[in-house]
């Protein structure tokens, strides 16, 4: 019998309906694993209990401690995280570049809130359990269990709003089949970077979009107020007129992910493309998506990181 912890956050997991005022994240930890029967030790605590949507970076600092300091418990064997749909992906992403313990960390939600007539939310907590309490699940970092498929965290995305299995990507490591986890390949996992600190609650990093007729005046007014930029550009990395000039003039992080869903930077246009950016100073994120790629440069600026150190160590930790 393995001892799990469950650590709440909030989401639609743990969210009830109120009529017209719309569904709210309330439940905590404790009544969220009240139903599961007891085929491992579960201990629980609530960190947050918020809609993922409402998330700060000081909450996913929060969560990153509330994770490490289950870890660092001898008795844990594993930890779930029951967290909202909605930005699961960053809080996933940030566990899993600063986690340093070979124990799982599963991270779990529902897309239908715990007072639906179907709620999926028990469902997902019972497999993520499971999956943290596999020892073939450890030393691969932070995953998400998600209706049947254990995925790493590191290049996952919801890509559906309302789908009940809403994440896709990342690398599928575990899938249920009749009631058991089912191991289907396995990772290598990065050296984790330092925890964040409290400079992560105030690193200010904007993801800028391009598209036809995209003002190269937003990314100046996001360089402004930033200590780092996201370009989310299009195709394999590109910008339209006027943005490859202001990389070239700015001192600080600049990197270039893409708003194309999957697939990696490749810089290979010129006039203004991604060969003109990079050229300029931009970091091509690979495969990260601008919202994974905004976790670790906010990460990698609140520890001081900027020039050539914060480009080699993004190129490190993408
Ligand atoms: N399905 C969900 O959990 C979505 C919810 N809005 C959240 O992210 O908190």
């Amino acid at each position: 019998m393995a001892h799990i912890e469950v650590l709440g956050t909030g989401g639609t997991i743990a969210s009830r309906s109120h009529g017209a005022a719309g569904a709210v994240a309330e439940a905590s930890a404790a009544e969220l694993i009240t139903e599961l029967g007891r085929a491992h030790a579960i201990s629980h605590r609530d960190l947050l209990t918020l809609g993922s949507y409402q998330l700060t970076l000081k909450d996913l600092r929060v969560i990153a401690e509330g994770v490490a300091a289950s870890v660092k418990n001898p008795e844990v064997d594993g930890v779930v995280v029951t967290h909202g749909t909605d930005t699961l992906e960053e809080t996933a992403f940030l566990l899993d570049l600063v986690h340093n313990s070979p124990k799982p960390v599963v991270v779990t939600g529902a897309q239908r809130t715990a007072d639906s007539d179907a709620p999926d939310g028990p469902g997902n907590i019972a497999e993520a359990i499971a999956a943290a309490a596999d020892p073939s699940m450890r030393d691969l970092g932070a995953l998400i269990s998600f209706s049947g498929t254990v995925r790493t965290a590191r290049g996952a995305r919801k890509s559906h709003t309302v789908a009940a299995a809403p994440f896709t990507g990342g690398t599928e490591v575990a899938h249920f089949a009749g009631g058991q986890l089912v191991p289907t390949a396995s990772i290598i996992h990065r050296a984790p970077l330092d925890a964040p600190t409290d400079a992560f609650d105030h690193a200010v990093v904007d993801v800028v979009s391009t598209y036809p007729g995209a003002e190269p005046s937003l990314l100046a007014a996001a360089l402004d107020r930033s200590d780092a930029v996201v370009i989310a550009g299009t195709g394999v990395g590109n910008a339209g007129p006027g943005f490859a000039e202001l990389v070239a003039t700015s001192t600080k992080p600049i990197v270039l992910s893409t708003r194309v869903p999957w697939g990696p930077v490749v810089p290979t246009y010129g006039n203004g493309g991604g060969i003109d950016l990079v050229a300029a100073g931009a970091v091509p994120s690979g495969d990260l998506n601008p919202y994974q790629s905004r976790i670790l440069a906010a990460l990698l600026v609140s520890q001081g990181f900027t020039g050539a150190d914060f480009a080699w160590r993004f190129a490190r930790h993408r």
